[in-house]
């Protein structure tokens, strides 16, 4: 089944790099220019320096071209998910859209899939997630990711077709699940950076990390996903990549946030508006989401990290 990314950023160009040792892949970006760039150098100086594309790997700016083929991968951010489906509504209708994007839309409260369902009901929906930095899969470097698809049989023929000899794709029917740990995970890497920057050790980034994932957890529990869900790759396995290594963007401006450095804001980093997406959420849900609260306040420079670290070791003593 031949496949299209659309999105030429770092993790679509990664996918495609990968995708393509299977078959003819086209990777789409809206810029014509980065397109005339790309076929002229075979890279994506842009994004994803220093990987070279494949030979059928095919460039376009033109998304007809681009959604002549059935499967098409959305990796454009999760702000910008909704805004692109929009602007083509036409070319996408009827096709199989499957989200590369983690996040949750600052507007709406919703994940991908829900977005996906609201713009375009016309078209089959699923959502490709997990650990993998995109560097890493266009490298060759074995990852593991989960293909989540509410349709069994789509979910399975959607998994034959995108697993690749470096991409191991396991399937999950619960999207809501695989939606919320994709973008969870984002903001309590901020909070892992934040206490690694501030030089607050090892321990404090596991005790974030732990509890983080019971924030999850209680999350996912609350909106009726399943709690496995989170165990696996979408949620703890990206938990944990993202909370450990300097190669992920949430992680760094965690760090820059807890050095008092300034961070790049043309970086894209998704935990940032999933934070306020979940913090306002939960504020509406009742539900206690302390350390999501905390990233909040950090990012609107309302709460400073010795104030954070404060407010979540004084809480009242409870079970685990
Ligand atoms: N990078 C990684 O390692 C991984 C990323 N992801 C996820 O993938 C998603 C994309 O991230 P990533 O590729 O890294 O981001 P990048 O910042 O590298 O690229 C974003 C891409 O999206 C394009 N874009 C933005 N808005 C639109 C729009 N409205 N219409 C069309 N194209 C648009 C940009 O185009 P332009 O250049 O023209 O602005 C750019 O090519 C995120 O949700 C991220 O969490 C998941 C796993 C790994
Ligand atoms: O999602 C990712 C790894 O799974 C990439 O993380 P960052 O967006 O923080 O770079």
């Amino acid at each position: 089944m031949s496949v299209s990314v659309l999105g030429a950023g770092a993790f679509g160009t990664a996918l495609a790099i990968s995708l393509a040792g299977k078959g003819a892949v086209t990777l789409w970006s809206r810029d014509a220019g980065h397109v005339a760039e790309m076929a002229e150098s075979r890279e994506n100086a842009r994004r994803l320096p220093g990987m070279p594309l494949p030979q059928n790997l095919n460039v376009t700016s033109e998304l007809q071209q681009a959604a002549q083929n059935r499967v098409l991968l959305l990796a454009v951010p999760m702000q910008q998910l909704r805004r692109m489906l929009d602007a083509h509504r036409a070319e996408l209708t009827g096709k199989v859209l499957v989200a590369c994007c983690k996040g949750i839309e600052l507007t709406t409260g919703l994940g991908p899939i829900e977005v996906m369902r609201e713009a375009l009901p016309e078209a089959h929906h699923a959502l490709l997630t997990g650990p993998s930095f995109a560097a890493d899969i266009a490298m060759g470097l074995p990852t593991a990711l989960t293909l989540a698809c509410a349709d069994p049989d789509l979910g399975k023929s959607l998994q034959q077709s995108l697993n690749t000899a470096n991409l191991r794709l396991y399937r999950t029917t619960d999207t809501l699940g695989a939606e919320i740990g994709g973008a969870l995970k984002n903001v309590i890497a901020i909070a892992c950076g934040a206490v690694i920057g501030a030089g607050l050790g090892d321990s404090a980034r596991a005790a974030l990390m732990t509890r983080g994932y019971a924030e999850m957890q209680r999350l996912a529990r609350h909106l009726g996903a399943e709690a496995d869900t989170l165990a696996g790759l979408s949620g703890f396995g990206d938990l944990a990549l993202t909370c450990t290594s300097t190669l992920s963007r949430n992680y760094r401006l965690g760090l820059a946030l807890g050095r008092g450095e300034v961070f790049d804001p043309t970086v894209t980093v998704e935990g940032a508006a999933t934070a306020h997406a979940t913090d306002a959420k939960a504020r509406a849900m009742g539900l206690d989401m302390p350390i999501t609260a905390c990233v909040v306040g950090l990012l609107d420079g309302k709460l400073t990290l010795d104030a954070a670290m404060t407010a979540l070791l004084t809480r009242p003593l409870k079970e685990e």
